[in-house]
């Protein structure tokens, strides 16, 4: 499928690079195939340092030799970025953006004449093959685009579907829950510290935790609330956890992360 594709990639910061990686370990296209460009001529440097084989352009440039273009830059860049290659880019293109709040529609419009974009949010767990992304379609993009971006982003973990109006919720889930987990873990590692563990032993054990719980939870094919039940003894030591982690509104609190960070991903739409 990718074999004689050209792809570009704006904008190589921590999101980017991470993509880069994936595409290439997967080899999806040989590294002669791929144009990156950044306005950090460092991180330019990295990736050629990294993968010789990877040649970078200038915006403009690399837009017009790509046959897919990712756009990997903070949503406050997309709009100029959009302007100054709007006279590039041409239908037989497929777009794929990565920014966080904006929308398939603003790109389009930005965009002279119909292009085909796909609006993907992935999230920091891909540089481990671990990525949780989810795909949504503009007006334009064929199934056969929205095809190709899935089987990108398969290369750094798995994928799903959704309708764009989902697309704010998912980047307060999936796309930011990271920084949560990390929160989570690293609290959770200080606990371990605070009773007298060792930090690399209470981080290690508090990982594998966080990693086995999520891996059951999704192989098992069983409601988190049963999982949390065969934990949990009657008089035990969870119900004991569990009770403070109620008083200390934990559920309350996740959910409210969730909803503000999808509130800022609907306000960088403003931002346009
Ligand atoms: N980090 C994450 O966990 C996730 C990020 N995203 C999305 O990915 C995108 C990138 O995020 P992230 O990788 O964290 O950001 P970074 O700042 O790490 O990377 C973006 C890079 O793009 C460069 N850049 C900005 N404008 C241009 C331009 N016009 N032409 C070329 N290069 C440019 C930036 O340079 P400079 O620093 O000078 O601006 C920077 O090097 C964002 O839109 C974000 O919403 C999506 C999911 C997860
Ligand atoms: O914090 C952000 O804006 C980006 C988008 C999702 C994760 N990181």
């Amino acid at each position: 499928m990718f074999d004689n594709q050209k792809i570009g990639m704006i904008g190589c910061g921590k999101m980017g690079s991470i993509l880069l990686r994936g595409i290439l370990r997967c080899s999806l296209v040989p590294q002669g195939n791929i144009r990156v460009a950044d306005a950090v001529k460092e991180r330019i440097e990295e990736i050629r340092e990294g993968y010789p084989g990877v040649r970078s352009a200038e915006n403009r440039d690399l837009v017009r030799e790509s046959d897919i273009l990712i756009l990997a830059v903070k949503p406050q860049n997309m709009p100029a970025l959009l302007n100054e290659i709007s006279a590039d880019v041409n239908p037989r293109q497929l777009i794929i953006s990565i920014a966080a709040g904006i929308s398939t529609k603003a790109i389009e419009k930005h965009l002279a004449g119909p292009v085909r974009v796909v609006r993907v949010m992935p999230n920091t767990p891909a540089l481990v093959e671990e990525g949780a992304t989810a795909l949504a379609a503009g007006s334009s993009a064929t199934a056969e685009d929205l095809e190709t971006a899935v089987r990108i982003f398969e290369a750094v973990g798995s994928t799903v579907t959704v309708s764009e109006n989902l697309m704010d919720a998912v980047t307060g889930l999936s796309g930011s829950g990271p920084g949560y987990v990390f929160v989570m873990l690293e609290a959770l590692a200080d606990a371990g510290v605070l009773l007298g563990l060792p930090r690399d032993i209470a981080l290690k054990l508090a990982g594998q935790t966080f990693l086995g719980a999520a891996k059951l939870c999704l192989q098992a094919g069983k409601h988190p609330g049963e999982l949390k039940d065969m934990v949990t003894s009657p008089g035990g030591t969870t119900i004991a956890g569990l009770k403070a982690l109620e008083e200390g509104r934990l559920r309350a609190t996740l959910i409210r992360a969730v909803e503000a960070a999808a509130l800022r991903s609907k306000a960088l739409a403003g931002d346009e």
